[in-house]
């Protein structure tokens, strides 16, 4: 072997032994977080994607089927993300409210960490900053505030309803999130969107029609709502996300630099994001600047506005506290999450409970002869009666909620070493609630595939004998939503309504089954 040769072959040697070492801090890379939990069951990942194949396979189910297999605390890995997901309402309990403190906070999507207007909502923020936000915006939402609102709910959900004269068909989930928006506009911005005068879809087909109105309120608000629809649509953490997403879930180390890249290129996703969530943060900001500088000119005025906005712009003058705590960034972020938080859930939610009345009869029956037997059309039904005049509404609601759970998932993240279900889970670990897989537990709920409203009946057997975890469709302990009470009222009285005047049955043409 002459001396090239011996250098040839130490050359492929040392190619060899980088590329070995290449691989294999990319696969303990990939591997890492996996090592933390590894004890914990679940299905064995595959490199990179994690179990994003089983996703694709068995669809929202998936986590039911792995419950069954691995039982009630198991891991899923989102690409090299390892979620310990808890699938039993005991254990939901104890990491939702016995062991708060260890677990207080959200785990944070990829997409929110790039998003101020996002992230500094009350969804994502933490620590004390969450704790007094929190109680500064529950004290708004009591009883009182809440029975206030009903003129407003009422006149859109009457101005929605409109829609459906002398129609033959509809799609009645655009018209109940035009409806969702309009009452949350309101609510939250005390501006009226207008939109359930024409109903508008997420694929921006109306916006269009809306756009052509000139009036100047009009063309703002179709703008923001056009953005604000893009924003919800892409916030999405799966794989049809932006392609930063994607590459984050791969690998998140080059999904900063990648997203950095792509926001400059025009026609990528990551760019079209970036625009909107800078569009939406600039329009709320200057929403609370003119918001701010109408309340200097004509306090009084101001003070008796309703909107969230404004309660929320005169709390803060109360105290030095609250003005530290409330500066405008998180004023627009709390303000703007309402809107998010609140169009989709309740128009979802809406749809949900028509769909499927109007598959059950017998439900429809019942339910037309307690609506009914309130009183005549024209009289609207106060707080109170909501609450207990409409015993049969109220379980059809919440049947239709497990029935077609908003969100199967409740994310959080352990704050320091905690020990769940036997697993002792690091600082750091994503532990998410499965209230989708509760709500099909046929231990909690017998022939969880019936849709039965009895099922809630407070004197039925099965309500008594159900874990009182076992139906958490707006989450659990002190995380759990500040809405639930506001679109539970929405929710009711756009029944009511509706059920006096018309009713409803699926189209030919409707998808069957619905696909999630
Ligand atoms: C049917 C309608 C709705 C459903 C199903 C729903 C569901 C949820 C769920 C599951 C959570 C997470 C709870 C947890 O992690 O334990 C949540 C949180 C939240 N929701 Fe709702 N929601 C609805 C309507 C609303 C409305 C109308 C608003 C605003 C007025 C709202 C504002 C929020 C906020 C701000 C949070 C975060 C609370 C915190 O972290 O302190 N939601 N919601």
């Amino acid at each position: 072997m002459d001396i090239s040769e011996v250098l040839g072959a130490t050359a492929e040697w040392a190619v060899t032994l980088v590329a070995m070492a290449v691989g294999l801090l990319v696969v303990a890379y990939l591997y890492e977080p996996y090592r933390k939990v590894w004890h914990v069951p679940g299905p064995v990942p595959l490199p990179l994607i994690g179990h994003l194949h089983l996703l694709a396979m068995h669809g929202p189910d998936v986590f039911s089927v792995l419950a069954r297999k691995h039982g009630p605390v198991f891991r899923f890995h989102m690409g090299r993300q390892p979620l310990i997901i808890v699938a039993d309402a005991e254990l939901c309990k104890e990491v939702g409210v016995k062991k708060f403190k260890s677990i207080p906070n959200r785990s944070m999507p990829s997409p929110i960490a790039n998003s101020p207007i996002h992230k500094k909502g009350l969804f994502f923020i933490r620590g004390p900053r969450w704790t007094s936000m929190r109680n500064m915006i529950i004290s708004i939402y009591q009883p009182s505030h809440l029975a206030s609102l009903i003129p407003t709910m009422e006149s859109c959900i009457q101005r929605a309803s409109k829609n459906l004269d002398g129609q033959k068909e509809i799609t009645f989930s655009d018209l109940s999130l035009s409806l969702a928006t309009d009452v949350i506009g309101l609510a939250a911005f005390g501006t009226d969107f207008g939109l359930s005068k024409l109903p508008v879809t997420p694929d921006d087909s109306n916006i269009d029609k809306i756009a052509a109105d000139t009036s100047v309120e009009a063309k703002a608000s179709s703008e923001f709502i056009k953005m604000h629809m893009h924003a919800t649509t892409s916030l999405k953490m799966d794989l049809s996300g932006s392609l930063s997403i994607l590459v984050g879930m791969l690998l998140p180390f080059l999904q900063e630099p990648f997203r950095q890249v792509l926001k400059r290129i025009p026609g990528m996703g990551d760019y079209k994001i970036d625009r909107v969530n800078r569009a939406l943060k600039t329009h709320m900001d200057s929403i609370v600047a003119e918001r701010e500088a109408a309340m200097e000119h004509d306090l009084a005025a101001s003070q008796q506005r309703k909107d969230f906005l404004s309660v929320v712009l005169t709390a803060r003058e109360s105290n030095k506290s609250s003005r530290e705590l409330l500066t405008p960034d998180y004023i627009s972020a709390l303000t703007y999450e309402h809107l998010l938080a609140g169009s989709t859930t309740t128009a979802f939610t809406l749809s949900t409970v028509l769909y499927l009345v109007a598959k059950h009869p017998e439900v429809e029956e019942k339910l037309l002869k307690e609506i009914d037997a309130f009183g005549p059309r024209y009289c609207v039904p106060m707080a109170d009666d909501l609450q207990t005049k409409f015993p049969y509404l109220d379980q059809v609601v919440k049947e239709s909620m497990r029935f077609y759970i908003m969100s199967p998932l409740l994310a959080r993240e352990t704050l320091e070493q905690v020990e769940i279900g036997g697993y002792v889970l690091p600082k750091g670990t994503w532990v998410w609630l499965a209230p989708g897989v509760l709500a099909k537990d046929p231990k909690n709920f017998p022939e969880p595939e019936i849709f039965r409203p009895e099922r809630f009946d407070p004197n039925g057997e099965e309500e008594r004998r159900r874990h009182p975890y076992a139906f958490i469709p707006f989450g659990i302990g002190p995380r759990v939503c500040i809405g639930q009470k506001f679109s539970i009222q929405e929710i009711k009285l756009s029944m009511i309504h509706l059920y006096r005047h018309y009713v409803f049955r699926h189209s030919p043409s409707m998808e069957s089954p619905l696909e999630f």
